[in-house]
C-alpha cells in the first residue's frame, strides 16, 4: 500500500499550471460515443478516474487510441457491448454516465447500479425519471438498471433536484434524439456548459445551458469533433487553499476566474489576497492567520462542494470559529475524524460542522476515505508540524494529476511512499 509523507510545516512559493477537469472530462468521454465517426479530445487530466472512463469506453465496445499523455481518439463505430461489465462501473459513480449514449446507439442499456459512496448514498432516481419522459422504459433489479429505448422522442423533463449527472445524462440522450426536450432546473455547472458545447459541436443544438432552462433540439447524426476540455475549477480552488494554508505566494496558471468566483470570495474573506495577473492567471498571497469565515455549499453558482473539505482544513488554523454547512451530500464530513487527529477541534451538528480554529495542527496518521477529503488531509500536513502520513491514496489519484509532483515544485516536501518502504522514507 502506498502513502504520503508530508512534512510541515512549508510557505509554498512560486508557479503552477491547473490541467483539464475531471468532471468535464467524463462525461464527455462518454459523449464521444454518441458520433457517427471518431472524436479528438485534448487536455484530458492523467488520472485514475480518466482511465477507469476510457476502459468502460472500450468494454463496450469503443476503440480508444492513446495519442500522448492528455491526448485521446475514440472511435465509436465498434459500440457492440450495451451491458459494461460491473467491475468497472462500481469504481466510480460517473460510470453510470455511459447510459445515455448506450441508449442513443443501441437501444439498450443495462448498467450496474453505481452504489453509495463515502461522500453520501447517491441515487440516481432523476436520470431514469427523465429518461422516462424521452421514451425510454426503465426496469431496476439485482442491482442493474436495464433501460430499453422505445420510441424515443423529446420531452419535458423537471429535476427535483439541479443534479449534474442526470442534467449530463439527459442532455446526452436528448441530443440524440431527432425533437425538443426541455430540462427544467438544470444543474448549471460549468462542466454541463463544457458538455453542452461539445455536443454542440457535434451537431446537437443547446439553448439556455448555464442557466436553470436548457432547451436540447437534438439530431439523429451527431458528428465526431476535436474539442479541448476546460480547465480543473477544482484543482485551481485546491492550490488556492494551498497557498492560504502555508501562508504562501502562488500563482496559479489556467484557471477561469468566472468558475472559481464563490472560492475566490470566501478565500479573500479568510484574509487571503487574490490578483487576477494575467487572462487565466491567478495570484494568491496569505501573510496572515486566516480569519474564521461560514461557508454554505450550494449548486452552480453557490461554493462548490468539492472545496468543502479543503476549506474545512484550512478553517482548522483560523482565528476564531467558522461554520460549515454542506447542502449537497449527506455526509461528506469524513475528513473531519482525520482533521482532529492532527489536532483540529471540530464538532459535527448534523449537516454542519463547527471549526475552533487552533495555532497549529500536529503531524499524525490518517487516512483518505475520499477524494477531497484526501485533498484536505495534504493541505492540513502541509501546515503541520512534523510528518504526517496519508493511506488511501487510490482516492486521492482518482482526481488530481501528479499532486505531489506540482505542490513539491512549489516548496512542500511530500514523498510516495510503499508502505514497506516507510522506515526509510527520505523526505527532501
Ligand atoms: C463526475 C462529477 O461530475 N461529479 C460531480 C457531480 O456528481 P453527481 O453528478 O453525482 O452529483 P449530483 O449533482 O447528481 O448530486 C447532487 C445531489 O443530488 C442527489 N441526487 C442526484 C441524482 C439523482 O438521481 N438523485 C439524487 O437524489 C445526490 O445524492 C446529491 O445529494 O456533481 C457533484 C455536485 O456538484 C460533485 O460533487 C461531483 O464532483
Ligand atoms: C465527488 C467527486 O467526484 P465523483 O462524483 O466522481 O465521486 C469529486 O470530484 O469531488
Amino acid at each position: 500500500m502506498e502513502k504520503l509523507i508530508v512534512r510541515g510545516p512549508v510557505s509554498l512559493q512560486g508557479k503552477v499550471r491547473i490541467g483539464g477537469s475531471k468532471n468535464a472530462a467524463l462525461p464527455i468521454l462518454a459523449a464521444s460515443l454518441l458520433g457517427t465517426s471518431p472524436s479528438l479530445l485534448r487536455n484530458v487530466p492523467d488520472l485514475l478516474d480518466v482511465r477507469t472512463m476510457l476502459s468502460v469506453l472500450e468494454n463496450v465496445g469503443a476503440q480508444v487510441e492513446k495519442i500522448d499523455r492528455h491526448t485521446y481518439r475514440v472511435g465509436p463505430a465498434s459500440l457492440r457491448n450495451c451491458e459494461p461489465s460491473y467491475e468497472l462501473i462500481r469504481k466510480m459513480r460517473a460510470s453510470f454516465l455511459i447510459t445515455g449514449p448506450l441508449l442513443s446507439r443501441l437501444g439498450r442499456a443495462k448498467v450496474p447500479l453505481p452504489g453509495g459512496c463515502a461522500i453520501g448514498s447517491r441515487p440516481i432516481d432523476l436520470h431514469l425519471k427523465g429518461f422516462a419522459h424521452l421514451g425510454v422504459e426503465v426496469i431496476q433489479s439485482a442491482g442493474y438498471v436495464e433501460a430499453k429505448a422505445g420510441l424515443l422522442h423529446g420531452g419535458e423533463i423537471y429535476l427535483d433536484f439541479p443534479s449534474v449527472g442526470a442534467t449530463e445524462n439527459l442532455m446526452m440522450l436528448a441530443a440524440s434524439i431527432p425533437g425538443e426536450t426541455l430540462i427544467i432546473n438544470a444543474a448549471k455547472e460549468p462542466e454541463v456548459v463544457d458538455l453542452a458545447r461539445f455536443l454542440t459541436l457535434m451537431g446537437a443544438e443547446i439553448q439556455g445551458v448555464g442557466t436553470d432552462v436548457v432547451l436540447v433540439k437534438g439530431k439523429k447524426n451527431l458528428q465526431g469533433v476535436e474539442y479541448e476540455i476546460m480547465n480543473d475549477r477544482i484543482e485551481a480552488g485546491t492550490f488556492c487553499v494551498a497557498a492560504a494554508i502555508t501562508q504562501g505566494e502562488v500563482e496559479i496558471e489556467g484557471v477561469d476566474l468566472g468558475h472559481i468566483f464563490p472560492i475566490v470570495t470566501k478565500l479573500e474573506e479568510t484574509g487571503a489576497r487574490v490578483e487576477k495577473t494575467g487572462e487565466r492567471t491567478l495570484l494568491v498571497t496569505m501573510r496572515e492567520r486566516p480569519r474564521a469565515i461560514n461557508i454554505k455549499t450550494m449548486p452552480h453558482p453557490g461554493f462548490p462542494t468539492d472545496m468543502q473539505a479543503q476549506f474545512t482544513a484550512l478553517l482548522c488554523i483560523a482565528e476564531g470559529v467558522s461554520v460549515i454547512t454542506e447542502t449537497i451530500f449527506e455526509s461528506r464530513f469524513a475528513h473531519v475524524g482525520e482533521l482532529e487527529r492532527m489536532g483540529a477541534n471540530i464538532q459535527v451538528e448534523g449537516r454542519s460542522v463547527i471549526v475552533r480554529g487552533v495555532e497549529t495542527l500536529n503531524a499524525a496518521q490518517v487516512a483518505a476515505s475520499d477524494l477531497r477529503a484526501g485533498a484536505a488531509l495534504i493541505l492540513a500536513g502541509l501546515a503541520a508540524q512534523g510528518e504526517t502520513e496519508i493511506s488511501g491514496l487510490f482516492h486521492i489519484d482518482r482526481g488530481y494529476e501528479a499532486i505531489e509532483e506540482k505542490l513539491n515544485a512549489l516548496g512542500a516536501c511530500i514523498k510516495r511512499v510503499k508502505d514497506a518502504d516507510r522506515g526509510n522514507a527520505d523526505v527532501e
